[in-house]
């Protein structure tokens, strides 16, 4: 009771997961296990980071507890947010998918703010979405970038990285208290890579609650994570401090060589397509220069994933696990806006018309160019009856 009654008024997001298993079934009538029996935890002012191969269940998970799993997939287990069964279905999280649907004839700061007027409530003085929104460009370090288009294919607009900011950008205008994205840093190079995950970092920091998918960071990216979860082929590998993730598989027989990335060691040793991989080097100049005294060398990747698998079940960082879970279910905290928008329907088509016309003025293809044809064929249909005459026999 005194660490329910420390939560009071706390709108920070707990969120635990136990049990959680998602089957998905298949169009041939077959079910598929996608996530197998996962437990953990994200707390607020940390940053969750997800690992795994390829198809191991990264984005399952995120949609699990984000609330957003296709129509096919069946979840049990149980998803708690401050203590109570979550209800994320809308709004009361932020998602931030792998894909930037931003327009591209906007502006950075016209993006955010057409966004903040078709969300935030109609009362809200003008000044005050103004501030919002110049709050937000300057939390997510897009000053600098602010007056520039966002892009598209005959208009050069910012960065990658930078697009990626917007898209986190647009999201944490509602100031949402739990936040998922899947991928962020795909597709930049380390160093954009790195200022996103630094932008995450400092949005952490603030006391929200993070959970990100990660593809192969780099070591600087791996450094910013506080908590990694480890996922093969839907069942954790891992789950616990990033920083105590060495140590566990070195402890686990396969300690990281010197000079290799852990999170690529990692990857490397629970990805089963390294068989394959091997498999096809065996033989080559490459092998016979291989160290002999790297573990993986000796064994199969299903057999280290196995061994992995075991040695997390009987582990400290499971049991830790376990007993948090249970710790955070029993404290009852506040239960979360459920967010989504607060602009009125008026508001709402207004902003919109708006943000369209805007958007067909400035797009060269979508409005000028169809301008012209329009033109064209006006001209075309119009000539065909040129002095054909007014007399009712004149067009037989
Ligand atoms: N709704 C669904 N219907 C059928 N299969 C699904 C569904 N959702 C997930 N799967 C399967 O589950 C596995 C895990 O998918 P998921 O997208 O979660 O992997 P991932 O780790 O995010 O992969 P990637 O890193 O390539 O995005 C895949 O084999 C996928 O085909």
């Amino acid at each position: 009771e005194k660490a329910a009654m420390e939560f009071l008024g706390d709108v920070s997001a707990r969120l635990a997961w136990r049990d959680l298993t998602v089957t998905v079934a298949l169009g041939s009538g077959d079910t598929q296990t996608v996530l197998q029996a996962l437990t953990g935890y994200a707390e607020p002012g940390t940053i969750t980071a997800l690992m795994g191969p390829s198809g191991s269940g990264k984005s399952t998970l995120l949609d699990a507890l984000a609330g957003r799993l296709a129509a096919n997939a069946f979840l049990s287990g149980t998803i708690l947010l401050n203590g109570r069964k979550a209800n994320l279905s809308f709004g009361a999280a932020a998602y931030v998918t792998q894909d930037d649907n931003l327009i591209g004839t906007l502006t950075v700061r016209e993006t955010i703010s057409y966004s903040a007027r078709l969300r935030l409530p109609d009362n809200m003085p003008m000044e005050e979405k103004r501030a919002l929104v110049e709050g937000t460009i300057v939390e997510m370090g897009l000053q600098d970038c602010a007056d520039t288009v966002i892009g598209n294919w005959h208009l050069r607009g910012v960065s990658g990285g930078e697009k990626r900011r917007v898209s986190i950008a647009l999201e944490i205008l509602m100031r949402p208290r739990l936040l998922f994205l899947d991928e962020p840093t795909s597709g930049l190079d380390s160093a954009s890579a790195f200022f996103v995950t630094q932008t995450l970092r400092g949005l952490a920091r603030d006391g929200r609650t993070v959970i990100a998918s990660i593809h192969q960071p780099s070591s600087e990216v791996f450094e910013l994570f506080d908590r990694l979860y480890l996922l093969s082929g839907g069942k954790t590998v891992y789950f616990g401090q990033a920083s105590e993730a060495c140590e566990f598989f070195a402890q686990a027989g396969f300690p990281c060589p010197p000079l290799r990335n852990p999170s690529d060691h990692f990857l490397r040793c629970i990805n089963a397509d390294f068989d394959k991989v091997k498999a096809t080097l065996k033989g080559s100049m490459k092998m016979r220069f291989e160290r002999s005294d790297d573990p993986l060398e000796h064994i199969t990747t299903s057999d280290a994933i196995r061994r992995l698998f075991s040695y997390y079940q009987h582990s400290q960082h499971y049991l830790t696990a376990r007993q948090k879970v249970d710790e955070m279910a029993r404290v009852k905290g506040t239960v979360l806006d459920a967010g989504g928008s607060q602009a009125s329907f008026g508001m709402q088509a207004c902003t919109l018309t708006k943000r369209s016309f805007v958007n067909m003025s400035r797009d060269f293809g979508y409005y000028w160019l169809r301008l012209v044809i329009y033109i064209v064929v006006t001209v075309c249909i119009g000539s065909i009856y040129l002095n054909v005459g007014t007399k009712y026999n004149s067009i037989l």
